[in-house]
């Protein structure tokens, strides 16, 4: 061919300038322009605008949904952009939060909250490793994670995606993107098992005020984050500084918005922030990977949808989740750079970043899904990297009489609804958007996990309500909390509350009445369980701990100690919140940090 674009033995630099220096401006607005697969008029849409990504939202899957139908599908969108006068490959994005959750059968990891739980940056690091081996062997190269969100006020629904509310732990726990994308310089970005990575949600995602959010149904999500400029660097932009340091690929902006109280400009939107997209991430940090924008979230701007184009696009957005219309935003960017509003160094900007990662990716010599990991898919070998994390995860917030850890011979009284629901113990993200209890994906409950520790599957009666006769049981476990939600339907007034379900309480005072007990809560974040305490002979944090729930059984029988230690402050009641560490008022009913351990037992 003799382009030198094309040559794998140039730099990225100058493949970069070649490529673009070839394209027209109907070229370059396409790479800026991200669909959602399900809106494409036409896969014909693909090659006529040029489009640079295409994504799978939250349950967007194919069918069948396995492994291979993941690279069909990614591959036949691939496909089209040979028709294309460059060929400009697509990139493909999807979220895998915890896994690659969308696709049943993969390894489910517990959720961010868990991990951050495990304080273990090395296990971090593995269990990101195995989901970009993961999603890469099904042909995406692309995860939209990690969230370096730091939860704030645990009424946000996605308090669980969050490493926890100390920015210190957040940071700490960061070598997760090494595990998703390799070396900080990109190098591994090529290989069969690496991803391109997406720190998320820049900035003050967690910090929003409760109350404050006017998109949508939501109450704290998606709303108005309320710090000084010292506040914001220090626990919002602390994570994102760590993660330009590692080499992050892309950035997703917050929907939410700054209000700086020494400002009188007011609550403005992260995605039409210039001074801290441009100026803050950009410039100061020294960003070089791309800006893509959340959901039809520059739609929230204030203004028409030019205006809104425009203002994101000259914030320091380079590519847009459109993801829908993907045809009037193309002509809009189009319309915007001919007419000057957006300036042809924006523009050309946005491309050569988008071009860098792809050509990193090595999407120009191998568009198509390396399928030579395919098999590994779900394998024993990654839901062993699940279980370790699942059982690091598990905090002990009490343990009176050294309860746990139980003995196999034990006859053990299993009561719950979160105790045989794989569902509810891997949560949101999971198969679907929302997540959804039941046994929606491939894995271990709790109750099996315990089932098979225990001397014989016998010595363990399972009554979900606690109606069974409970005469001539050693010990009670009752695993209770959360059925799964995501984003601002988890928030609390959203159909959702901190208290146990009127059926856990009964099956908590039903069996800690009538033996010792252990109270599981399998959940986003703390419940409030404070009425119930005494009642209680030990109290574990579960969080979401995902497919592994052999990993919880390890720590509940100890074949491995308790070392968690709580990521949040747990509080005593609602009225407390938010309550974080370091706040000068602070009585909480476990504080950050919390959590004993069974090291000896
Ligand atoms: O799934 C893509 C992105 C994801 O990466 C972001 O973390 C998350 O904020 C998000 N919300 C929606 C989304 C929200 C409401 C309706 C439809 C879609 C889509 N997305």
């Amino acid at each position: 061919h003799g382009l030198p674009y094309l040559d794998a033995k140039l730099p990225v630099k100058k493949r970069v300038a070649d490529l673009l220096a070839r394209m027209t401006p109907q070229e370059k607005a396409g790479q800026m322009t991200q669909a959602e697969r399900n809106a494409l008029g036409s896969p014909g849409d693909i090659a006529a605008y040029g489009l640079g990504s295409l994504l799978s939202g939250g349950g967007s899957v194919p069918s069948p949904n396995t492994p291979e139908g993941w690279a069909d599908m990614v591959d036949g969108y691939q496909l089209r952009t040979r028709a294309a006068r460059l060929q400009i490959p697509l990139i493909y994005g999807v979220d895998a939060v915890h896994g690659h959750n969308n696709l049943v059968g993969s390894t489910i990891m517990p959720h961010n909250i868990g991990l951050g739980a495990s304080r273990d940056p090395q296990l971090a690091e593995r269990t990101g490793a195995v989901t970009a081996a993961e999603v890469r062997a099904t042909g995406v190269p692309w995860d939209f994670a990690p969230c370096l969100c730091v939860t704030r006020d645990e009424r946000w629904g996605r308090s669980y995606e969050s490493f926890g509310e100390d920015p210190a732990l957040v940071t700490a726990m960061e070598t997760v993107i090494r595990g998703m994308q390799g070396a900080p310089d990109g190098r591994d970005l090529g290989r069969p098992d690496k991803v391109l990575a997406t720190a998320k949600h820049y900035a003050g995602d967690g910090g929003t005020a409760y109350g404050s959010s006017t998109t949508g149904s939501y109450t704290i999500d998606q709303g108005v984050t309320r710090v000084t400029r010292q506040e914001l660097e220090a626990v919002h932009l602390a994570p994102f500084r760590e993660a330009v340091r590692r080499g992050v690929g892309t950035v997703m902006p917050s929907y939410s918005s700054v209000d700086f109280p020494d400002d009188d400009a007011g609550p403005l939107k992260m995605h039409a922030h210039a001074e801290l997209i441009n100026g803050v991430l950009k410039e100061r940090m020294g960003f070089k990977g791309f800006v893509i924008s959340d959901w039809q979230a520059i739609d929230q701007i204030p203004g028409d949808y030019a205006s809104d184009v425009r203002t994101a696009v000259n914030a320091g957005l380079d590519m847009i989740m459109v993801p829908s219309a993907y045809q009037d935003f193309h002509r809009t960017l189009l319309g915007e750079a001919a007419a000057g509003r957006i300036p042809q160094t924006r523009i050309d900007d946005a491309v050569a970043r988008i071009l860098e990662q792809k050509f990193k990716l090595g999407l120009f010599e191998k568009p198509y899904a390396d399928r030579s990991g395919l098999g590994a898919v779900g394998s024993a070998e990654h839901r062993a990297v699940a279980r370790e994390a699942a059982a690091k995860s598990q905090v002990l917030l009490k343990n009176d009489g050294a309860l746990l850890p139980l003995k196999p011979s034990q006859k053990v009284y299993v009561a719950g609804s979160n105790a045989d629901d794989l569902g509810n113990q891997a949560g949101g993200w999971t198969v679907s958007w929302q997540g959804s209890s039941g046994r929606n994906t491939v894995g271990t409950t709790i109750l099996e996990g315990m089932r098979k520790a225990a001397a014989s599957p016998q010595s363990v009666t399972y009554s979900k309500d606690a109606t069974a006769p409970t005469a001539g049981h050693d010990v009670g476990v009752v695993v209770v909390g959360e059925t799964p939600y995501a984003e601002g339907v988890g928030d609390v007034g959203n159909g959702h509350d901190l208290q146990l379900s009127e059926a856990d309480k009964a099956a908590v005072d039903r069996v800690c009445a009538a033996m010792r007990c252990a109270v599981l809560v399998v959940s986003g974040r703390p419940q409030l369980i404070g009425d119930r305490l005494d009642r209680m002979t030990a109290l574990v944090a579960s969080w979401l701990p995902g497919t592994e729930g052999d990993g919880v059984a390890d720590v509940l029988y100890g074949k491995r100690p308790f070392t968690g230690r709580s990521p949040v402050t747990w509080p005593k009641s609602q009225a407390q919140l938010p309550i974080n560490v370091g706040d000068a008022a602070y009585d909480p009913q476990f504080p950050y940090g919390w959590g004993l351990t069974t090291l000896g037992a």
